[in-house]
């Protein structure tokens, strides 16, 4: 493992050749979480993706608009007062190097524990006391949209009883994480004809992760044929991504998407994402309730902590799930 004392220049960031405009994401699943039609809508989604646009969310767009000022004025802090909040392992603010095996992308972050429904009181980043109402005020909204979700994924799979899957990340000690991205934008790369990498493709380890950015786009997914789409952005949506524990819950019904962030050489993004998991001892294995007649598991057994475990030792596009296959 190479470890770099200073920061890391762009010439550390790989660099991605520009995204064809036409790329962008015409098949998008659009979910109204207000009509009666979305627990199936989320389920199809779900297995034809594993991602979708959730609108009528119900959250207040105060809640979502004031923690992106906060986090704004953050990150606009000079660069020795956001170290003193780092470095991000376990929870803290970073930049650049992503996790511990080498990673590297053009962002800066913070990494946040949740409790329940609010920052860890464990977790001292970031003292500013605005910041942190609107990061509880943001969690506890978020959360329920997660929660609610989840409740519509097993209406939409037809499985009882409704909180099967939410269950897991209400319970006492599910492993919640908050994650706040700013990417930069990238002048130096402005008319070379390539972008730089702003988060690399990978899957979340996690159940659920419900993401909201402002109206930067740069957020990529992977199809199932391989083909990789923009995500046009939207400032009032939720874009909800299913994580490999789901995809295993379901027997591989759902997909744990592959994604990527593309920096822009011109607007900054900023990114609040809620990573919904369960507790260290929950044991990741397909819901009865999913097996049909003589239907295996598609993979062996597992507990959260030792899933999380093998993530966190490896690089962020390793395929995570494949030493867990049967
Ligand atoms: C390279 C890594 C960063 C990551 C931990 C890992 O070793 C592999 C999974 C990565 C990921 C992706 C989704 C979330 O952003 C994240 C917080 C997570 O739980 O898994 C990150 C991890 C991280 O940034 O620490
Ligand atoms: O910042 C984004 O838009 C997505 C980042 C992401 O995928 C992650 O933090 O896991
Ligand atoms: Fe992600």
């Amino acid at each position: 493992m190479v470890v770099l004392a200073s920061t890391p220049a762009v010439d550390h960031i790989p660099l991605l050749r520009s995204p064809d405009p036409g790329d962008y994401f015409s098949g998008m699943p659009v979910v109204d979480l207000s009509s009666p039609g979305a627990p199936r809508a989320i389920a199809d989604a779900c297995e034809r993706f594993g991602f979708f646009k959730l609108v009528n969310h119900g959250v207040p767009a105060d809640t979502m608009d004031r923690l992106e000022s906060e986090a704004v004025r953050f990150f606009s802090l000079p660069q020795a007062d956001k170290d003193r909040s780092g470095p991000a392992y376990p929870f803290g603010y970073g930049s650049k190097r992503i996790g511990l095996n080498g990673d590297m992308g053009w962002l800066e972050y913070l990494l946040l524990a949740v409790e329940s429904a609010s920052l860890s009181g464990a977790c001292t980043v970031p003292s500013c006391a605005l910041f942190r109402a609107a990061l509880n005020e943001y969690i506890a909204a978020v959360r329920k949209v997660a929660v609610r979700v989840m409740e519509a994924m097993a209406e939409g799979l037809g499985i009882a009883p409704v909180d099967a899957l939410s269950a897991m990340v209400t319970a006492g000690g599910s492993d919640q994480v908050f994650r706040v991205n700013h990417y930069p934008p990238c002048h130096a790369l402005q008319g070379l004809g390539c972008s730089a990498t702003g988060f690399g493709e990978h899957t979340d380890p996690q159940l659920i992760s419900v993401l909201r950015s402002n109206g930067t786009s740069g957020l990529q997914i992977a199809l199932q044929n391989g083909q990789w789409v923009s995500v046009p952005s939207d400032r009032d949506a939720f874009f909800v991504n299913v994580g490999d524990s789901l995809q295993v819950l379901t027997n591989g019904r759902f997909k744990s998407v592959k994604h990527r962030v593309v920096a822009n050489s011109l607007k900054s993004r900023v990114s609040m994402i809620y990573f919904g998991g369960p507790a260290m001892t929950q044991r990741i294995a397909p819901l009865p309730q999913l097996l049909g007649a003589g239907e295996q598991s598609l993979y062996k057994d597992f507990t959260w902590g030792e899933y999380k475990k093998a993530a966190y030792n490896s690089r962020l596009g390793d395929n995570r799930l494949a030493q867990f296959h049967r």
